[in-house]
């Protein structure tokens, strides 16, 4: 399947493909985050299940108790989680989905959400207890429990899993950068394979030391939780700019550079349209008050955009920049649309340095997509 995958990706963008990464973990056991219908199975004791939407089936599916590509945490807590729902009128009394979060670190974060407000007495007792079951049945190092219904948030513990990965810098010594995974903002569901990937961002991004010019700065557009942000800041450039459109996505990523020690870095929160207003002096922002974009030489683009792809506006900022531009997608057709619209409105040269596959989701028909471009006069 992977071999397919691969060879579709060449042909869809004429081009061979450099290096494939597999999923370490094979093809169980490798996500780190998954939401589950709660539905009752009238076929079956009417009780409430964990239910799922299979890859390209308009149908629910009945889970039976365990749900094998999920980490081995998450299926440990999966039958403590249900006993309770089919018991506990407090957990599973209008109980639509539950969704299960869990890090390379050990944090478990488990929401509950329900389709009537929730009674805080009643539900918060419930849900501490549930809680400590699973952080017995699964050894995790902490579990948050979250109870959310319309304008209703309760949050026992933290609101995110804290999650590390360990990097090697040019030297071949590991760091370790540690990051907010909250529970309604992206990060990358294969954690393993995430790591894979930042590893590649910072290896690819790495200047010899003789070759590194003064100015050396990264912008990066769709930051998300600072994910790449902490890593490539801190190893490869003097200072970075980055945003994100998601208010706790920018929280999580300063949190992150600070945690990290990655004090030349800055995040905004703006919609990549705004970034491209500011970029091109169209509008004033106050959210830019504290960063004057002219004392940025920005050698490098960093662009992780949803399946959509780039906006207009990033193609803007791509198409005018000299340089390298680092480009990850989950989606090659949008991402094949987008290198094809900065190669037409770029004056550069442009040449595809290296592709990379990272297989985060083995046995289905997603790829991720790491590419290595370089803008150059023609
Ligand atoms: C695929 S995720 C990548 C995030 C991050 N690079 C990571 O590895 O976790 C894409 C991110 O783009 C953000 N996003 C979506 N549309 C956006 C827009 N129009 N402007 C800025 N950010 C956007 C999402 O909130 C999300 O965090």
């Amino acid at each position: 399947m992977l071999a397919a995958k691969v060879r579709a990706v060449e042909r869809l963008l004429g081009r061979a493909v450099d290096r494939v990464h597999e999923c370490p973990c094979g093809d169980l056991g490798y996500r780190m985050k998954i939401s589950l219908r709660v539905t009752r199975d009238k076929e079956k004791d009417g009780l409430p299940r964990f239910a799922w939407h299979e890859p390209k089936s308009k149908h629910l599916t009945f889970l039976d108790k365990s749900f094998p590509i999920a980490h081995e945490r998450i299926n440990k807590a999966l039958p403590v989680v249900l006993d309770r729902i089919q018991k506990d009128p407090s957990i599973g009394h209008s109980l639509f989905e539950t969704k299960l979060h869990t890090s390379l670190l050990g944090d478990l974060m488990i929401s509950l959400v329900y389709r009537v407000p929730l009674t805080e007495t009643v539900w918060s007792p419930a849900a501490e207890e549930l809680g400590e079951a699973v952080r017995e049945a699964t050894g995790a190092t902490r579990v948050n429990m979250i109870g959310r219904s319309r304008k209703q948030n309760i949050v026992l513990g933290n609101p995110y899993v804290l999650e590390k990965f360990p990097i090697l810098d040019g030297d071949g010594v590991s760091h370790d950068f540690w990051y907010r995974q909250s529970a309604e903002e992206f990060s990358q569901p294969n954690g393993l394979m995430n790591n894979i990937m930042l590893q590649w961002a910072a290896d690819a991004t790495r200047l010899p030391a003789n070759d590194r010019p003064v100015e050396n700065d990264l912008l990066e557009l769709y930051c998300g939780n600072g994910n790449f942000t902490s890593v490539l800041s801190k190893f490869n450039y003097e200072y970075t700019l980055a945003s994100e459109i998601g208010r706790v996505g920018v929280k999580d990523a300063i949190w992150s550079l600070a945690k990290n020690k990655s004090h030349q870095a800055k995040v905004v929160r703006m919609s990549s349209h705004e970034m491209c207003q500011a970029f091109f002096n169209e509008r004033q922002f106050q959210r830019l008050r504290e960063v004057d974009l002219d004392d940025y030489l920005f050698r490098t683009i960093f662009v992780d955009p949803p399946r959509q792809g780039l906006d207009v506006g990033s193609v803007r900022i791509l198409s005018t920049h000299q340089g390298q531009i680092i480009y990850v997608s989950c989606n090659p057709v949008t991402m094949k649309r987008d290198i094809e619209a900065i190669r037409e409105l770029s004056p550069f040269k442009m040449e595809i340095k290296e592709l990379v596959c990272f297989d985060q989701f083995p046995n289905t028909d997603h790829l991720e997509l790491g590419a290595v471009i370089q803008m150059t006069p023609p």
